[in-house]
């Protein structure tokens, strides 16, 4: 049995929104965990100990992307943030073996601690990882006609500031009908509580995400959907 989640509900810090810490307990291990692949399971042991593990992603999220994934017979994806590949790997795993995966993180040390399992699970071959700010690799992606609307399918789990300029470019990567999940849009649930409240540390993403939610809800080139799966994600279908 996987360790419990923590869910303390007047927490505005804690993943997780459901009810209860109970449900959200029951949720993980009736039906995220069972079905989670050894090497997904693997891959989140090793990242626990890393410094910046919190922000890797929920198997619960990661059990909805592959979903989405295969609902959509997604074969080229793009992801932008990858830590040390979690959801870089669920993706792998989900897309076909002649899909490919364009992933672009700042650094590459972290993916490095990941690869040998993602090796392991038989499906390096299918990414592409690009070490850099995302924002010029978008726009040199761009620069390609024959990258405009090939996209099936792209994940964005960076630097919420960027979140506003990283949608504007992945929606000319995308097809029309193409996915993509914005992560973090509940931003630990501080995107709907009084600013005062809010630890100092969380309030530059807070304000960008809080303007990135308005932003997106009036954009009338996506259907979206915000999502309460780990620290909310928003899905969004370019029309
Ligand atoms: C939340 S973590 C990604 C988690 C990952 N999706 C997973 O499955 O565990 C955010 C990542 O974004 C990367 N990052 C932050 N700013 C970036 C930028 N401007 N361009 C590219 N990557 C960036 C960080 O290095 C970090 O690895
Ligand atoms: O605590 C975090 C922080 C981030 C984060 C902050 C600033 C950046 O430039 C990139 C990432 O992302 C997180 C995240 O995606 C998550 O799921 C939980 C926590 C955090």
């Amino acid at each position: 049995m996987e360790s419990k989640a923590v869910i303390n509900t007047t927490s505005p810090t804690e993943k997780g929104v459901l009810q209860t810490a109970e449900l959200y307990n029951y949720v993980m291990e009736t039906s995220v965990y069972p079905r989670e692949h050894q090497c997904l399971k693997e891959l989140r042991a090793i990242t626990s100990t890393h410094p910046r593990a919190v922000m890797g992603t929920s198997p619960d999220v990661g059990q909805f992307m592959a979903l989405l994934l295969k609902t959509i017979n997604a074969k080229k994806t793009i992801e932008i943030g990858v830590l040390t590949g979690y959801s870089l790997l669920l993706t792998a795993l989900t897309i076909p073996d002649d899909g490919e995966i364009t992933a672009i993180d700042v650094n590459r040390s972290w993916y490095e601690i990941g690869l040998p399992t993602i090796d392991k699970a038989g499906v390096k071959h299918k990414i592409n990882f690009i070490e850099s700010e995302a924002l010029p690799v978008l726009d040199q992606l761009l620069k390609d006609p024959e990258n405009k609307g090939s996209f099936d399918f792209a994940f964005v789990d960076a630097d919420k500031k960027n979140y506003a300029n990283y949608h504007g470019r992945v929606l000319e990567l995308l097809k029309p009908g193409g996915i993509a999940v914005y992560d973090n849009t509940f931003w630990a649930g501080t995107v709907a509580m009084d600013e005062g409240l809010v630890p100092e540390s969380k309030l530059p993403s807070r304000k960008a995400l809080i303007e990135f939610n308005k932003y997106i809800a009036g954009d009338a080139r996506v259907e979206i959907s915000q999502i309460p799966l780990g620290d909310g994600i928003t899905v969004c279908r370019r029309n």
